[in-house]
């Protein structure tokens, strides 16, 4: 919060208020008389922005006219701040401020100049990956024309690179990008860029911090550097959930105001062989064989994922093994809450990373639980995985940052049971009130499928022969016929993991965005005051 006092003002200035920040202040105010002393600023208020009362447009002519005509130097201060509109968006709003007095103007410059320099949770510099091939090809021109002039005008310098080919991005975190100089790393593209900004960025950190990430026991070192999204790929789940809208704009307003975001990560290894970082959905049975046949029809562009959705539930495949867990302990929120995960959420807050964590001392034998069946769909969600077409996601309740991910086990059963799962997603039922549906809450989880006696033999047959082949070979419950698979793929956050036999750990926040979480709605309803950030 931060006043300007000027009592010569030619505006009649003096004081500034914001709405709320002062008791008795309920909307913008343009005061003669500066606030009680005895109320200081509610903590956290966060001000840079003004807004007085709108002179018609005839008034302001008139003012103007004045000042040519008794010749004055008219100066003009004008300042941007953030406005919130409906479904979660912002945008850059202005008010300008004439008077005819320059070093008037120069000082209430400096005084705002100053107060911005103050808030150091602002980035100043970037790194920024754009993916010019990303959704709709638009990633490059998204950038300059809505996110470029903006980060300009808020005095953030950038360097800008295009990448030329798939990991890019990735490999030059990885060992060539110079962090020390950066407040943050910014991608332009879709879910699959953002992974590459993860990877990068996670095998960074732990590299300097001489971590071995191949190490599933390792506790790992969270990454100092916050990552944007700016929005330009096919689906852009992890910008959603996190922001509560897929707009550029309403990004770059959440990158330049400084927000931050924690948000957990799930490694996931193979006999001690690191293979990938996941933020969002893991997903073995239907949604990997989704993504598993969707990959092959590319050609059809977005509707392929409707055409495999629809294929794989008609298939009705169901899978073997042996799914061993260690539950999250200690914790508050169960994956059947009413409650979400909002911005300030309490529950991630609770839940934070503790001193000492049990989980880093996984021993399945001695505390975890142990689940043998058949299953048409393994799932672990993260975050709720919401997106436009489903509201409130693979689990509605599971938090971005409470060191924890929602582990879905739906077994066998029907195909009109199966769709009464699949259509609770997209309805206000609940998906997980059905008795062949099981969710737990759990920190670190195993997956074996049956008949997987050497994973890694599998996987070397699997790049060598393709999979229908090896498919057909170790199908044991249709040895005449070698149709049903005995083994899915992981969807791992839309990439198709290429071993079955996986061990997946949480590392509670060990990224953070520049973002704050989705907004409650009234925040952005009560659209009579314009609040401004
Ligand atoms: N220059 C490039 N040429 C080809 N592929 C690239 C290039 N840069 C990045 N990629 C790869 O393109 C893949 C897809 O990109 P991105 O995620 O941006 O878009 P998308 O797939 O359309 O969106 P979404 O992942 O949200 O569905 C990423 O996995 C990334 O590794």
């Amino acid at each position: 919060v931060f006043h300007l006092r000027e009592p010569s003002a030619p505006w009649g200035g003096g004081w500034l208020w914001r709405p709320g920040c002062f008791p008795g202040v309920p909307e913008w105010r343009w005061g003669s008389l500066p606030p009680p002393s005895h109320h200081s600023p509610p903590p956290g208020a966060l001000w840079i922005c003004c807004r007085v009362e709108r002179t018609n447009i005839l008034k302001r002519k008139f003012l103007t006219l004045l000042f040519v005509k008794t010749k004055w130097r008219l100066c003009c201060v004008s300042v941007s701040y953030v406005e919130r509109c409906q479904q979660h968006r912002w945008r850059c709003a202005a008010v300008t401020f004439t008077c005819p007095d320059g070093g008037l103007c120069q000082s209430w410059v400096g005084a705002i100049a100053e107060q911005l320099a103050a808030i150091t949770s602002r980035p100043r510099r970037l790194l920024i990956y754009i993916n010019p091939y990303g959704g709709k090809r638009q990633g490059g021109r998204v950038y300059e024309q809505k996110v470029a002039p903006l980060f300009a005008q808020a005095a953030i310098s950038t360097h800008v690179i295009v990448t030329e080919h798939a990991n890019h991005a990735r490999d030059h975190l990885r060992t060539d990008a110079e962090l020390k100089k950066y407040d943050g790393v910014v991608c332009v593209g879709g879910d699959g860029m953002f992974s590459e900004i993860v990877h990068g960025l996670i095998w960074r950190t732990q590299m300097d911090s001489s971590l071995d990430p191949n190490s599933p026991d390792e506790t790992l070192t969270s990454c100092s550097l916050r990552i944007g999204i700016i929005p330009a790929g096919s689906t852009d789940c992890i910008c959603f959930a996190t922001v509560g809208t897929n707009d550029p704009v309403t990004s770059a307003l959440h990158i330049i105001v400084g927000d931050s975001q924690p948000m957990d990560v799930c490694s996931i290894h193979h006999n001690n062989t690191f293979l990938r970082y996941s933020v969002s959905l893991l997903g073995y049975g239907f949604y990997g064989d989704v993504l598993t046949d969707s990959e092959r029809k590319r050609w059809m562009g977005p509707v392929r994922y409707d055409f495999s959705g629809l294929k794989m539930f008609l298939t009705h495949h169901y899978y073997e093994g042996t799914v061993s867990y260690l539950p999250a302990r200690g914790v508050v929120g169960t994956p059947r809450d009413a409650a979400r995960c909002r911005s300030g959420c309490v529950v991630c807050q609770h839940n934070g990373p503790k001193p000492s964590e049990r989980a880093e001392k996984y021993e399945t034998d001695d505390c975890g639980e142990t689940i043998r069946g058949k299953f048409l769909a393994i799932n672990a969600a993260s975050m709720s995985c919401a997106c436009p077409r489903s509201p409130k996601g693979l689990s509605p309740a599971a938090h971005l940052a409470d060191g924890t991910t929602d582990l879905i086990l739906v077994r066998k059963c029907s195909r009109f049971d199966f769709l009464r799962h699949l259509l609770r997603h997209t309805n206000k039922e609940d998906q997980f009130d059905l008795n062949f549906v099981e969710v737990h809450r759990v920190v670190r989880f195993r997956f074996m499928p049956r008949h997987c006696q050497s994973d890694s033999d599998l996987e070397l047959d699997l790049l060598e022969n393709g999979k229908r082949q090896i498919f057909g070979q170790i199908c044991r419950d249709h040895p005449a016929c070698g149709c049903a698979p005995a083994y899915s793929s992981w969807n791992c956050d839309g990439e198709i993991l290429t071993h079955t036999a996986i061990d997946v750990r949480v590392h509670c926040r060990l990224i953070k965005l520049f973002a704050r979480g989705i907004e409650e709605p009234q925040v952005f309803e009560d659209l009579t005051n314009p609040c401004a950030i």
